[in-house]
């Protein structure tokens, strides 16, 4: 599949270029190609430019774990040698199991679309780990509930999602109906990149399929090799870009078995904002909320303001997160936080 049918078939504003990246651009660098990637495997990286589909080159000791697939990179004048990546606006960050180092999952993603069912695999406790994992990397939160067409009581779900963080946008549909190309086109729109995360068989591919408007026959021959890219949709590990039909791009993520929480400090805060605004009044400032007496959170329980549900799994997160956070934190990539309330 091609963002482009021909040379200069797409803009770089329709790639998600934007001033934050033009005014990274040097005036030594004018001349250089600005390219997105768009498939990042273990030998190779894939791009989309103005000119269209590349094959970039990286020179040493550049690594393809250095870039994530959304990321903006600058190619050498005349070829596909990559001379620098850009600043990232936003950067999805997650800790796999076992390893110290933080995975890359997506760069520059504007709205991040947490995908769950209608079904057993809705769960509380695992949306705010995915809700923390969004607000820490800036980018906006929007839970899609998919098999809505499956249940009678999807508006339910939906009020349960919606309380698990201020302001949260929720939608419910069908992932292999048209309409939910339109419930879902607030998000998207030239320029615009959304990425689908959450576990295995919630239906991200089948929305992808529907968003980039795949015809059946298409979306079959996903399960094979796909053109320029080698690669099974549904068979991949990896995390590719892909036009949305009416505009704006598309990062694909694998299902995720565990999320675990890592430097997440300020994106927790901004889930259990009920909580950690109640904080400042407990009568000790290094209050655990637990047993102390004069304790503004035990209060709101009390009186029931708050749900105890919350705070249970508000401190499971916040004491996994903190024993995986290295107490000394380095640079850590060039995440901005300054989209985040965006
Ligand atoms: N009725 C109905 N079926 C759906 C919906 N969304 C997904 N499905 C079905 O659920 C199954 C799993 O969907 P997938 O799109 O493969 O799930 P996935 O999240 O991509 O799973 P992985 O590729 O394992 O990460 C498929 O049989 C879909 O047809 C929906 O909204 N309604
Ligand atoms: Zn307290």
């Amino acid at each position: 599949m091609s963002i482009s049918s021909g040379p200069h078939a797409v803009s770089l504003a329709d790639l998600g270029w934007s001033a934050f990246f033009a005014d990274q651009v040097g005036e030594g660098e004018t001349g250089l190609l600005p390219a997105r990637i768009a498939t990042v495997h273990r030998s190779r990286i894939g791009a989309e430019t103005a000119l269209g589909q590349m094959r970039l080159i990286l020179p040493s000791p550049m690594k393809t774990t250095d870039f994530a697939v959304g990321d903006w990179v600058l190619l050498g004048v005349g070829d596909a040698t990559v001379v620098r990546r850009l600043d990232r606006r936003t950067l999805l960050l997650r800790r796999t199991e076992g390893a110290r180092a933080q995975q890359l999952i997506a760069a520059n993603v504007d709205t991040l679309f947490i995908v769950t069912s209608c079904n057993d695999d809705f769960n509380p406790a695992r949306l705010e780990r995915y809700l923390a994992l969004s607000n820490e990397a800036g980018t906006r939160p929007v839970i899609v509930l998919t098999k809505a067409d499956k249940v009678m009581d999807a508006a339910s779900y939906q009020i349960e999602a919606a309380a698990l963080q201020r302001d949260l946008a929720v939608v419910s549909l069908n992932a292999k109906s048209v309409e939910a190309t339109a419930i879902l086109s607030p998000w998207c729109g030239a320029g615009q990149t959304v990425a689908l995360v959450g576990s295995s068989g919630v239906g991200k591919s089948t929305l992808l399929n529907t968003l980039t408007r795949k015809s059946d026959a298409d979306a079959q021959a996903t399960g094979g090799i796909r053109e320029g890219d080698a690669k099974g949709r549904h068979t991949t590990t990896a995390r590719s870009l892909h036009p949305i039909a009416g505009g704006g791009l598309v990062i694909d993520t694998p299902g995720m078995r565990t999320l675990h929480v890592s430097d997440v400090a300020d994106g927790l805060d901004i889930v259990f904002a009920e909580i950690t605004e109640l904080a400042p009044r407990c009568r000790f400032r290094d209050c655990t909320h637990a047993h102390e007496p004069g304790c503004a959170v035990q209060f709101a329980i009390a009186d029931g303001t708050l749900d105890p549900a919350r705070l249970d799994r508000w401190r499971k997160l916040s004491d996994e997160n903190r024993d995986n956070t290295p107490v000394v934190t380095g640079a850590r990539g060039n995440k901005s936080t300054r989209s985040r309330r965006r």
